[in-house]
This record gives C-alpha cells, sequence and structure tokens, in this order.
C-alpha cells in the first residue's frame, strides 16, 4: 500500500506513477507508445488520473495495463473525484423545442472541458457557422394543394431499413458530456430507427455500444486510419465480427487537427498536456493516399465503405470510380472543425449536381454539418442527399438528458415539421 506522497514521487519520464481506481500503476513503459502522447500520461504523472482516464479510455484500456499494477494507496489518504458519481442536473426537457435551446441547457450542465472540446470548430468557425447559414439562405418554392396528411420517413440506407433519413454522425468521446456516452446515444436512437455512426475515437468499444442493440438497428464504424496499422487492422478484425455494424466509414476530411481554440484555451487554463483535440489526433497518419488506402482497406474489411469528408466533385467523382467498394460519400466539412472556409456539405450537393449529376447513380449521397431544422434536412434531401448527419445535436441532447436528451433531440425534428415541408415540395 502507498502514501500519495510516495506515489507523487514518480512523475518524469523515467518513472511515471498514475492513481486509477483507487490503484497505483508504474504506467511509465507505454509513455512513448501511447496513442494519446506522452505528456497525456505525464501531465499526471505522481497523481490521481482517474476523472481524466475514466472520460476518455473505454473500460476495457484497463487490462492493457494489468501487469503494471504496483498496489493501492492508503485509503485515508485517496483524493478521488470519481466523475461518474457526480450528480448531474437534468434538464428540463419537455419545455426544450429546439436544437438550440437542448445546446443552451447542454451548455449549462457539462464541465468546460466537454464544452471546449464539442463546441470547438476551426480558426474563426467560418465554416461551423456557414454551415447552417447556407441552408438559410435557401428559399423553397412551395406548391399548395398538396395533400399532407401522411408521409413516409423510412428509408433505405445502403440497403438496410432506418426509420428516418438522418443519422448521428460520428463524433469521439460522448463519455466527457455523459457518463451513459455512445452507448446512450445508440439508445437514444432507437425508439426511432435512427442510424448511428460510431467513431474509432469512441469512449465506448464497439461492442459496448451495440450490446443491447435489437438486429434491426443499424450502425456504421468510422475509422481514422492509425499510423500504427496493426491497431486499425485489429479495430477492424472487431467489427468484422459485429452483424450490427453494416459498413465502415473512412475519414478523410481531417488528416490532422483544426486550431480549436475553445479547446485550445480550456486545456491551457486547466494546465492540461494539449488540447482533448491535439491528443487524439497524435496516432492518426496524416499521409493518406487514395489507391494505396483503399487497397489496404479492401483487405481487412469485409463490410461496404463510405467516404467521409468529400468536399470537391473532382473528389465525389474519384471517390464514385470505386463503386460498389465504396457505396457511399458523406460530403461533410467536420462541422467546420477541420480546414476554416471548407465549403457547407450544401455547397459541395449543389457542385454534384451540377458537374457530376450521374455520381448520385453511382454512390449514395450523405451530407453532415449545421443541418439544426427540419427545413435544413428537407433543402439537403430535396438536392439529393439520401441522408442527413448531426454531430454536434446528438452530444448536445446526451448531456442535456443522456438517453433521454438524445430522443428530445430526434424528436426535436418532428416538432419541427419536417415531414409536412417534405410532402409539399416532393409535389413541387
Ligand atoms: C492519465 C493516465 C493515462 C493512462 C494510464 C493512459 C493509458 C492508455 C492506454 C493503456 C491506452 C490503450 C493503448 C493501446 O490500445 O495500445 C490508451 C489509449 C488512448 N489514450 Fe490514454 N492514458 C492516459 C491518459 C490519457 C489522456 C489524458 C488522453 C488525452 C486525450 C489520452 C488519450 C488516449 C487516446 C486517444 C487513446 C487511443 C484511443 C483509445 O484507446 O480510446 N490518454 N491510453
Ligand atoms: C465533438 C466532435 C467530435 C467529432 N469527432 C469525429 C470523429 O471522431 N470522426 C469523424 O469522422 N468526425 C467527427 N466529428 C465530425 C462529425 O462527424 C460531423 O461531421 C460534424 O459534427 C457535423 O456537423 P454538426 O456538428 O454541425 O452537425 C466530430 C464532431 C464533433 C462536434
Amino acid at each position: 500500500m502507498f502514501t500519495l506522497s510516495e506515489v507523487s514521487e514518480h512523475n518524469t519520464h523515467d518513472s511515471c506513477w498514475v492513481i486509477l481506481y483507487g490503484k497505483v500503476y508504474d504506467v511509465t513503459g507505454i509513455l512513448n507508445s501511447h496513442p494519446g502522447g506522452a505528456q497525456a500520461i505525464l501531465r499526471w504523472g505522481g497523481q490521481e488520473a482517474t476523472e481524466e482516464f475514466d472520460m476518455i479510455h473505454p473500460p476495457e484500456t484497463m487490462k492493457e495495463i494489468e501487469q503494471s499494477y504496483l498496489g493501492t494507496v492508503e485509503p485515508q489518504e485517496r483524493s478521488i473525484t470519481d466523475s461518474t458519481t457526480e450528480e448531474i442536473t437534468e434538464a428540463p426537457l419537455s419545455t426544450l423545442l429546439n436544437l438550440d435551446e437542448i445546446e443552451a441547457a447542454a451548455t449549462k450542465v457539462i464541465s468546460k472541458k466537454a464544452w471546449g472540446y464539442y463546441f470547438s470548430a476551426a480558426d474563426d468557425k467560418i465554416s461551423k457557422y456557414l454551415n447552417t447559414q447556407a441552408y438559410r439562405s435557401i428559399m423553397f418554392r412551395p406548391r399548395v394543394f398538396v395533400d399532407c396528411r401522411t408521409c413516409e420517413l423510412e428509408t433505405n440506407l445502403l440497403g438496410h431499413k432506418v426509420g428516418l433519413p438522418i443519422f448521428v454522425s460520428p463524433t469521439a468521446m460522448a463519455r466527457l458530456g455523459h457518463p451513459a456516452g455512445e452507448r446512450g446515444i445508440a439508445e437514444g436512437c432507437r425508439p426511432f430507427g435512427g442510424l448511428q455512426i460510431i467513431a474509432n475515437n469512441s469512449s465506448l468499444s464497439p461492442e459496448d455500444i451495440v450490446e443491447n442493440a435489437p438486429p434491426t438497428q443499424v450502425f456504421g464504424w468510422q475509422l481514422y486510419v492509425q499510423l500504427n496499422r496493426q491497431l486499425s487492422e485489429n479495430m477492424l478484425a472487431r467489427v468484422n465480427q459485429l452483424d450490427r455494424i453494416k459498413f465502415v466509414v473512412l475519414t478523410l476530411d481531417a488528416p490532422v487537427s483544426g486550431k480549436r481554440e475553445d479547446d485550445e484555451r480550456i486545456n491551457i487554463q486547466a494546465n492540461t498536456a494539449a488540447s482533448v483535440s491535439t491528443q487524439l489526433f497524435v496516432g492518426t497518419d496524416p499521409s493518406l493516399t487514395r489507391a494505396d488506402t483503399l487497397q489496404w482497406l479492401s483487405q481487412h474489411t469485409t463490410k461496404p465503405i463510405v467516404l467521409k469528408g468529400i468536399q470537391t466533385h473532382e473528389d465525389a467523382i474519384l471517390a464514385s470510380q470505386y463503386a460498389p467498394f465504396v457505396k457511399g460519400i458523406v460530403l461533410s466539412n467536420h462541422g467546420g472543425r477541420s480546414l476554416d472556409t471548407a465549403p457547407p456539405a450544401v455547397h459541395t450537393l449543389l457542385e454534384l449536381r451540377r458537374h457530376c449529376p450521374y455520381v448520385f447513380d453511382k454512390v449514395e449521397v450523405w451530407v453532415d454539418g449545421g443541418i439544426r431544422r427540419g427545413t435544413d434536412a428537407v433543402k439537403a434531401l430535396c438536392l439529393g442527399a439520401k441522408a442527413v448527419g448531426i454531430g454536434r445535436p446528438a452530444l448536445w441532447g446526451l448531456a442535456a438528458g443522456g438517453v433521454e436528451g438524445v430522443e428530445r433531440t430526434l424528436q426535436s425534428w418532428f416538432f419541427s415539421k419536417l415531414w409536412s415541408s417534405v410532402a409539399f415540395l416532393t409535389a413541387g
């Protein structure tokens, strides 16, 4: 059994101990291979690190450091602040009428660190805000004398039936915002038959996330190819075993992290090693080339591929040349988090319609970024998108009220009268 003072002496590159869940681990040996970088651990060297660790790593990560276990800390010495036992004040969800209100409610209850990571976008956030504004600058041509009593929400995505053409885009670190994490998002999607794409950097394992899902619930799994290819190959092998995961999404618009200053600022104030975003990107390979990567991927997955982060018609054409292995593309600028002033997806959608409309027949075209109202979604669908994704709104919903918050987020599309708009316009 160790005292805090004994543990605190081990805070260097040569000897680094941390306290996790009341136990002491010597993690010196993993510093150089840590996917989040050595500094991310060294910052907590000699200290209690449970809260920081727990928010970011799936529980199974503990298996990786089992052999580094040294002993326990004297109970009276422990200074644990276990984030998972904290009281989370839930917002009165039934009073929240739209996604902006859900975001505002979430902002009141989540940690600064989570807010900084979720809210942030690259540089001046021009793409982030334009993503929404671009939809608002497109006007409808509503037709009248259209029967609006019924409207089918169900659709097929990559051959799988889903309850609505709105999917949850992959977002890392859901447990930063709420302990239910990505599993809570899966539960929230369930009543609506909503499709969820699980992020490579999820805070729970894909096995955990899909565990309670009925066979009809549809998931995708998003890949950031790692510098250490073996890590990606191991993950793909696990994903191959999961029947509920129907496709793999390869993200291409973020070879490196954008400069996300809200995230940076909060971590500078808290004196942590770097922003959450920077640490998450440490192991990602920024050097991918099209032919080699797709060839490699075809050897390691049994599932169809969706390419995420297409931002020009030239790249859409090239992607479509890999059909049917590539079954879909997501027009996206990563929620404005990667390259500021990159185009909103709806601009790229218009570009495709003008320069290469045949691409819509070769691959499914999905979009995400800035979609906050039913009318935004309808515009994308009318312009040829098969589905629209939401990133931050699912995280804000989760943070505001756990599973019910995610449900409220998806419900809000219904009370935004999305579907009567669809009825108006499809006749137009
Ligand atoms: C404080 C003590 C920490 C310990 C002992 C620790 C340990 C580990 C271990 C054992 C892994 C799995 C490695 C593998 O699969 O090869 C891992 C993964 C990872 N760590 Fe840490 N870590 C710590 C803090 C952090 C922090 C502060 C961050 C900041 C963002 C971070 C980011 C990551 C990332 C991105 C991964 C890879 C993805 C994942 O497994 O979720 N770690 N860590
Ligand atoms: C907090 C956060 C984390 C994200 N993490 C990932 C990720 O790990 N992989 C990925 O492909 N996209 C990621 N994205 C981008 C989303 O998939 C999506 O493209 C974007 O959020 C859509 O914009 P919206 O947030 O305005 O809906 C992330 C976005 C946010 C906000």
